[in-house]
């Protein structure tokens, strides 16, 4: 579809000799909050890092903006609107404010200050601890820090793989209603997740992984009074 701010199609992907996805298709509409959930093992990092240009497919097709950036690299992908956010990954000596500014160092000066300030202020807490070291964060503040990190490039689409991980719910919680904030001004979200109730509690569809491919797809809202199908859905063995 053309208007479409992601669309991947037929996506095929091996690590050496071992398959891993069979002809994934995938798509994100605009200001679209699209979750991922499946059993371990099941591809969803792997169709992230394909996605974001870090692991290339051996066959299909993925369009960005409705440009085909199949063959294009990570770096081209940024510029173009997108942002990765995995792990919590940070240079625990650095400060807050410098692993920020560090972030920006492929933008402009004006724009990387800009993009700082404006990152913070979706991160007030951040703020507060913005001359402290990295490495003194909490686990729930390296996730923001990790978010923050990606705001600075004002992506036009975010992808998350496991938001919740290792995280307590009032935690989560928090960081949800971030996400929540960001695809209200219009960012459009695909977040890969563990936790089908933290997905559902927060994307306007959810697409289901199984052995390499994307295997079901509902609202959160047709799904509410199913368990039995979400929970077959999660442990893979449904189709
Ligand atoms: N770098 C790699 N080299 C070889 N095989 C890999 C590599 N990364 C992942 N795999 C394999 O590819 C398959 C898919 O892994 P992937 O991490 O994409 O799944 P996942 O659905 O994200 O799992 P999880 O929910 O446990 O993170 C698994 O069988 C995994 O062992």
């Amino acid at each position: 579809m053309r208007n479409d701010v992601l669309s991947a199609t037929g996506i095929d992907c091996s690590y050496g000799p071992v398959q891993v996805l069979f002809g994934v298709d995938l798509r994100v509409g605009p200001g679209e909050l699209v979750g991922l959930c499946g059993p371990n093992g099941v591809g969803k990092s792997t169709l992230l890092r394909v996605l974001s240009g870090l692991h290339r497919p051996t066959a299909g097709r993925v369009e960005l903006f409705g440009a085909d950036v199949t063959g294009v690299s990570a770096v081209r992908r940024v510029r173009l609107g997108l942002a990765t956010v995995v792990g919590q990954a940070a240079f625990g000596s650095l400060s807050v404010l410098d692993n920020l500014r560090l972030h920006g160092y492929a933008l402009r000066p004006a724009q990387a200050h800009a993009g700082v300030d404006a990152a913070l202020a979706v991160f007030p807490r951040l703020a507060q601890r913005a001359h402290q070291p990295a490495a003194t964060l909490s686990g729930g503040e390296r996730q923001m820090l990790v978010l923050a990190k990606a705001l600075i490039q004002r992506p036009r689409l975010l992808l998350v793989d496991e938001l919740s991980l290792g995280l307590a719910p009032i935690v989560v919680g928090g960081l949800l209603e971030m996400l929540r904030r960001l695809n209200a001004t219009g960012m459009s979200v695909l977040v890969v997740e563990q936790s089908v109730n933290v997905a559902l509690s927060l994307v306007d569809r959810i697409c289901f992984m199984e052995r390499g491919a994307i295997a079901a797809e509902h609202r959160p809202q047709d799904l509410a009074a199913r368990p039995e199908l979400v929970r077959s859905l999660m442990l893979g063995g449904h189709a």
